[in-house]
């Protein structure tokens, strides 16, 4: 079985973060491993509190399972600060990690800071450079690069940017555009776009964790970075429209409907 590791943060109410990407590991049949960076006080309606996990306890973490288990993908969520983003970045080069899924979280979708504003520099200079794919949202490619993001034609000229940060491979996510939900991905030789219709939902709680480690997921399966993220739109895509109204604010993605639906035993 192939083994994927996520190394983000929790969300107590289960829709983002670590909660999210194990779920989704799963729904893919790879064995999925989590090292934590923090603890959020999360629900639907916004994160309440943080407490960030010391960095000799993330280092170990990552230690122990390198040293024990071959890992397939790896997908960097949630970092918080700096020290954590420098540990990071020296352990997964350490144990040269390969396949790894960064998906730059900064603010959540209430607005709080999930990534403290001074680390956003370790995070281009450390994590960037290692990262086999990164799948910044059209806020984070701004906050990376600068510029601003209004159309397509602005998100291609944005991947290509970052891509010069040092990344082989970059996706902006065009999910907080309001046309289509068109992904652009550039490899360093070509841009291809990743379209789906948009749906018209509010329980979009997590998307960019689930997005991010159905990619992982796909490149330990062995699929490339195209046909990797071109599955995972696919997957995002049918856990948006069958997204859940758990809570009371932004609903959570949906995981089970693609798990179940394979096994034909589907219960909503
Ligand atoms: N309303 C929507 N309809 C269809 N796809 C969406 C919608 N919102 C987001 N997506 C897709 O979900 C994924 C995550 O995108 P986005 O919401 O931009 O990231 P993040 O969760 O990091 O903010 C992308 O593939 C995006 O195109
Ligand atoms: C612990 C944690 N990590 C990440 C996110 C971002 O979630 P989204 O995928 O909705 O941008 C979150 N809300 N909480």
């Amino acid at each position: 079985m192939k083994k994927v590791l996520t190394i983000a943060g929790s969300d107590s109410s289960g829709g983002a973060g670590i909660q999210a990407d194990l779920k989704t590991f799963s729904a893919h049949g790879v064995f999925g491993m989590s090292v934590i960076t923090a603890v959020t006080a999360q629900n639907t309606q916004g994160v309440f509190a943080v407490q960030d996990i010391s960095k000799d306890i993330i280092a170990k973490q990552i230690e122990v399972i390198f040293e024990d288990i071959d890992v397939d993908a790896v997908k960097i969520g949630m970092v918080s600060q700096i020290d954590t983003i420098n540990t990071i970045a020296e352990e997964l080069k350490k144990y040269n990690a390969k396949n790894i899924v960064l998906d730059p979280v900064m603010i959540s979708k209430s607005g709080f800071d999930l990534l403290r504003p001074e680390a956003k520099d370790a995070l281009i200079k450390n994590l960037l450079p290692i990262a086999t794919i990164i799948t910044p949202n059209i806020h984070e490619a701004r906050a990376i690069t600068g510029m601003e993001i209004k159309n397509i034609n602005d998100m291609e000229m944005a991947a290509k940017a970052i891509f010069e940060m040092g990344p082989k491979n970059v996706l902006v996510k065009g999910g907080h555009l309001e046309e289509d939900a068109t992904d652009v991905l550039f490899d360093g030789y070509e841009i291809n776009h990743f379209k789906s219709h948009r749906i018209n939902t509010k329980n979009t709680h997590g998307t960019g964790c689930t997005l991010s480690s159905a990619i992982a997921s796909n490149l330990a399966l062995g699929y490339s970075i195209f046909e990797a993220v071109e599955r995972a739109k696919e997957y995002i895509t049918v856990a948006i429209e069958h997204s859940l109204s758990i809570g009371k604010g932004v609903g959570p993605t949906n995981h089970f409907y693609t798990l179940y639906k394979k096994a034909g035993v589907l219960n909503e």
